[in-house]
């Protein structure tokens, strides 16, 4: 299983080292603006998934706009301290 924490260096090393299968490097490539859709489409997405589907569906929705949160993160260059400092 893995945690926000793991995600996170995943996708920091994926930023670095460029693999050309990577999903993450073609959204970073994409640009902020790009990215900021893909959050803003999955948070539409938990809500409707919290009003209408089933606890699976919810986990799987939030786990894909914790995905695209950390994605912009790496993106605009925050750590996970630069979040942690604000909660
Ligand atoms: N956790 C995720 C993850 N969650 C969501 N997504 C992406 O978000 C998409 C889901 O969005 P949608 O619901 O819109 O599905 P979709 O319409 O089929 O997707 P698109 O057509 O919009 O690409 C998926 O197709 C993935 O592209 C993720 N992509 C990668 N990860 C993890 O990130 C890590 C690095 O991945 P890579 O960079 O691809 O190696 C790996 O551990 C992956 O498991």
């Amino acid at each position: 299983m893995k945690s926000f924490t793991d995600l996170f260096d995943e996708l920091t090393e994926k930023a670095t080292t460029r693999p050309a299968d990577s999903g993450t490097v073609r959204e970073l490539d994409a640009g902020v603006h790009a990215i900021g859709k893909k959050i803003v489409e999955e948070a539409a997405e938990v809500w409707m998934a919290a009003e209408y589907e089933t606890r699976e569906d919810l986990a799987l929705e939030i786990s894909q706009l914790i995905y695209h949160t950390q994605v912009l993160m790496v993106a605009k260059g925050l750590t996970l301290d630069d979040i942690y400092a604000q909660l």
